[in-house]
């Protein structure tokens, strides 16, 4: 499968990529979890199949990390076709896209990750391509431009966003299916980590991957992660097998805590607790007292914390809830007695 040249997607590093790149499930009865949609795709792939045409555009949205670039692969490689991968910030302008749309063939995939950021011009001329597979080009300047249409092999966008709610409805309604991935169970990233250790030829211990999977925040790609650096700990100090002990002991060094707290969602809460007496607070107040974007507050930090029920979103600014106070190990201030 190739890459197109004019992509990018590189939020990760060259050796963090590549170890990805590596554990990256290929096939659908790999790819581990999120039963329905992995059921929902194998049926509209095999009618795709059997129909010999392109498949329906598919919008995934979902946290970083749980998969979505890694089902366009699947998706791209159980049709036999090139998945073409760019992204709505690096398509500044009209020409961006023309370039990418020109370079497809018949039945390629085009994954559009942060499709919520597509600029409004480029998305306004995505929508005849998506609808009509045609492009419209103007030939010449000024009185003498002409408008001409470039007619486009049949191709399968998929989009990628951790902002479903930014998605612009016209956008979205072009989409064929619109499917949202969820957090991970504590089973199913226990198998991936399992599948992960296997794969990397390390000695897991079913106890040891559980742990790991504990401390992953429901997330495919945190998993992995914590994996490695466990197995670099367990080398380090030259422990053959990792079992629960071990994994715990090197994951409490790297302060990930018994829930897969990080160091920035612990600094949010311990703001939103701490500072701000449990709220409510505002996203910028929030922001400005962490030194942290907003936007990774609203698509990374806060989106577990809901999933958790550690906090809530109100009309007034975010509030901690009980679980917060008591996982912090904080005493709830009266006020909060009533609220949560
Ligand atoms: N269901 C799964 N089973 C096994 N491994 C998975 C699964 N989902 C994701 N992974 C692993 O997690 C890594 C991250 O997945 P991927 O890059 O597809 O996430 P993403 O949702 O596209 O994230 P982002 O939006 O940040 O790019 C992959 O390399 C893959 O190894």
């Amino acid at each position: 499968m190739s890459r197109n040249s004019n992509i990018e997607h590189t939020q990760l590093g060259g050796a963090e990529e590549e170890f990805e790149q590596s554990l990256r499930p290929l096939g659908l009865d790999e790819f581990v979890g999120q039963v329905s949609i992995r059921e929902n795709l194998n049926v509209m792939v095999q009618a795709a199949k059997i129909r010999g045409q392109a498949l329906d555009h598919i919008l995934f949205s979902g946290p970083p990390g749980l998969g979505k670039t890694t089902l366009g692969h699947i998706i791209s490689r159980e049709l036999g076709v090139t998945m073409h991968l760019t992204s709505g910030p690096s398509l500044e302008r009209k020409g961006d896209l023309a370039g990418i749309l020109s370079s497809l063939e018949e039945g390629d995939v085009l994954f559009i990750d942060e499709c919520h950021r597509l600029n409004t011009v480029v998305e306004e001329n995505l929508y005849p391509a998506m609808e009509d597979f045609y492009f419209d080009i103007v030939i010449g300047e000024g009185a003498a431009a002409r408008s001409m249409k470039l007619n486009l092999p049949r191709f399968t966008l998929v989009g990628a966003t951790t902002r479903a709610g930014l998605v612009s409805a016209p956008l979205r309604d072009r989409f064929g299916l619109v499917t949202r991935l969820d957090y991970y169970t504590h089973e199913d990233l226990t198998r991936i980590v399992s599948r992960s250790a296997a794969i990397l030829n390390m000695n897991l211990t079913i106890e040891g991957a559980s742990e790991i999977a504990r401390r992953s925040r429901g997330t495919p790609r945190i998993a992995n992660r914590l994996l490695r650096r466990v197995g670099d700990y367990a080398l380090v100090h030259q422990s053959k097998t990792i079992d629960q002990e071990l994994a715990a002991y090197a994951l409490s060094k790297l302060a990930v805590d018994s829930l897969g707290f990080d160091y920035l969602d612990r600094l949010y809460l311990d703001a939103l607790v701490s500072k701000f007496d449990g709220g409510p607070a505002g996203l910028d107040t929030l922001a400005a007292a962490i030194g942290e974007e907003k936007d990774t507050i609203e698509e990374v930090v806060e989106p577990f914390l809901l999933q958790l029920g550690f906090i809530q979103r109100t009309p007034r600014g975010r509030v901690a809830t009980r679980q917060a106070f008591e996982h912090l190990g904080i005493a709830l201030p009266s006020k909060q007695g009533s609220l949560v």
